[in-house]
């Protein structure tokens, strides 16, 4: 069976000791490092903005998967990308114009993810899917970490390898939401690529540790 890929999320981190825990992350075997930006209005919750994100992307060494909670993500595709960003992730919800969005985030030189809530079908993607490097389902509904996986998750991802496998796209599936040492087993089983975790990582006694184990279930 294929590595999993784990992209924690630094929404979890302490931010009182950033540098400590952007250190920990860097030494581990993490892949990517989750970037959380949320609006206050796409989801009840405002998290960080690019001031912030400039000096996390000095110092993260792993690529940077960005989720974008917000209206209208296609107003920041230039700020997205100045951070370095390898991944820039937006909510299907939240454009009106996808294909639009998708073609202006690969021009500006970045891979293209679309997430969808959880209570947004697969089915929704099957016109785009071909265009997508990754599709982000999300196993909570996005705001807040720590938050409960929603087990209907896990019949997302087999109908998302489906549609993958049907139409021979090239897209990851990543999962974001209660990741943890008992769904992480369930979602890899399921076909996912890429796992996000925030709380599991970061609150975890030994962060690099927590890692090595959630990689390798
Ligand atoms: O996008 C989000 C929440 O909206 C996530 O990336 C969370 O930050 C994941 O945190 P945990 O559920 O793993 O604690
Ligand atoms: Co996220």
């Amino acid at each position: 069976m294929k590595e999993i890929k784990l992209s924690p999320s630094l929404l979890s981190a302490n931010f009182a000791n950033l540098q400590d825990d952007l250190d920990k992350i860097n030494r581990s075997e993490a892949d990517w490092l989750h970037i959380d930006i949320m609006d206050g209005v796409f989801v009840p919750n405002i998290s960080f903005g690019f001031p912030v994100l400039k000096y996390v992307a000095k110092l993260s060494k792993k690529p940077l998967d960005v989720h974008l909670m917000i209206v209208q993500p296609e107003k920041f595709i230039t700020e997205v990308k100045e951070l370095g960003t390898m991944l820039m992730n937006v909510h299907y919800e939240a454009c009106t114009h996808l294909h639009r969005v998708v073609q202006q985030i690969k021009a500006a030189g970045m891979q293209a993810g679309v997430t969808l809530n959880p209570a947004t079908p697969v089915c929704m993607l099957a016109d785009i899917i071909e265009e997508l490097d990754l599709v982000l389902l999300m196993s909570v509904n996005p705001g807040f970490g720590g938050q409960k996986f929603i087990p209907h998750t896990l019949q997302k991802v087999s109908e998302l390898r489906e549609l993958i496998e049907r139409t021979h796209s090239h897209a990851l599936i990543e999962v974001d939401g209660g990741v943890n040492l008992e769904t992480a087993p369930l979602l890899k089983q399921a076909g996912a690529d890429v796992l996000v975790a925030g709380n599991a990582v970061f609150k975890a006694p030994d962060m690099i540790e927590m890692v090595h184990q959630l990689k390798n279930i």
